[in-house]
């Protein structure tokens, strides 16, 4: 059978070991113990409970392991590059990867140092942790697989054929980087917003919100333009404004993630999805003054809660 490894037991880290392991084997590895009874309670409500392989990097660093096929690394974009860290000496450097962060930080800095195959995946599966032994997938989606240079077809191909078994919808692309970006476009209009106003996705289309929104998509338009990468149906800012609209209605009832980590006061994303950003229209001379004050504000909330 095939060996997936699972760097990163969260959401997702759970959602992908717990599906997987039926059609292959897996490994969940993270830096602290978790039982190795995991539930997962389906979008239908169904709550089912299985063994996974569970460990942790340092206990894995005392055995000798059969090597992973797969290396997926499923933590937040800003701790993807330590937690493969954790591994250094422990897999060989020739091990596909897989990464599934949002944002596009940890994709073009660990394709880059990695010296073996990298591939990317951006999924809309919706999971949230309830516990130490419990996720709940809040809503199936679907997974593209692909790696930024468009090297590693074959394994991109099969690792998708993999998530198909595994009942997850998933679908091989040649165009990873542009999904990537388009995502995080939508995360930018929607994340920082709705975390420093404390409030769910629908709330944006209100009038106190409505135009920091086409604020926001006004600077992300015009950097997407000078990086190439179109909206995915229609053309210029807005399509952008359009396609966000239609996100924010499909998930008005969310607490969106930056929102759920301000609350549960931990680090956000927003250095993966703003800095991407911010870096860009530095490099193409755009002025990107909303962006740049977004991402001020919420340092200045994350720096505030940490301290507390
Ligand atoms: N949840 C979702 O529905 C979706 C998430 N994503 C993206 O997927 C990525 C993961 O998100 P999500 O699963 O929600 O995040 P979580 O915060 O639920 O999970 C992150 C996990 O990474 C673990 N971790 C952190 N550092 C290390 C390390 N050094 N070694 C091992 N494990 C480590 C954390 O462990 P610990 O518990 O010890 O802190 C935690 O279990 C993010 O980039 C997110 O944007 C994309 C689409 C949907
Ligand atoms: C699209 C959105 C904003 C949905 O909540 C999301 O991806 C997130 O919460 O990070």
């Amino acid at each position: 059978m095939t060996q997936h490894w699972i760097l990163g037991p969260g959401a997702i880290g759970r959602l992908l070991a717990y599906t997987i392991t039926p059609v292959a084997a897996v490994t969940l590895i993270g830096r602290r113990t978790l039982p190795d009874r995991q539930a997962l309670t389906t979008p239908e409500g169904e709550r089912q409970v299985q063994s996974l392989n569970v460990t942790t990097s340092e206990q894995l660093r005392h055995e000798a392991p059969v090597p992973p096929a797969y290396l997926h690394i499923t933590t937040k974009a800003m701790a993807a590059e330590a937690a493969l860290e954790s591994l250094a000496g422990i897999i060989h450097p020739s091990t596909p990867l897989v990464l599934w962060q949002n944002g596009f930080s940890a994709q073009p800095h660990i394709t880059r140092a990695w010296t073996g195959p990298v591939l990317c995946a951006t999924t809309t599966e919706g999971a949230y942790l309830s516990g130490n032994e419990d996720v709940v997938h809040a809503g199936r989606g679907h997974t593209f697989v692909g790696d930024l240079d468009n090297r590693h077809g074959e394994l991109v191909e099969a690792l998708v054929h993999t998530l198909t078994q595994a009942g997850l919808a998933a679908t091989a692309v040649n165009d990873i980087r542009k999904r990537l970006w388009q995502k995080l476009a939508v995360n930018a209009a929607i994340n920082p917003l709705v975390a420093l106003h404390g409030i769910r996705n629908g709330e944006l289309r209100g009038d106190a919100y409505s135009g920091q929104v086409a604020a926001v998509v006004k600077e992300v338009a015009a950097i997407l333009r000078a990086e190439g990468i179109p909206p995915p149906s229609g053309q210029g800012e807005q399509a952008w404004l359009a396609l966000v609209w239609q996100v924010v209605t499909s998930t008005a009832n969310n607490k969106a993630s930056m929102l759920q980590d301000r609350e549960a006061k931990r680090t956000t994303e927003r250095g993966a999805i703003l800095g991407p950003l911010i870096e860009s229209a530095r490099r193409h001379g755009l002025s990107c003054d909303v962006l740049k004050a977004l991402d001020a504000e919420i340092a200045a909330l994350e720096a505030d809660y940490l301290a507390s």
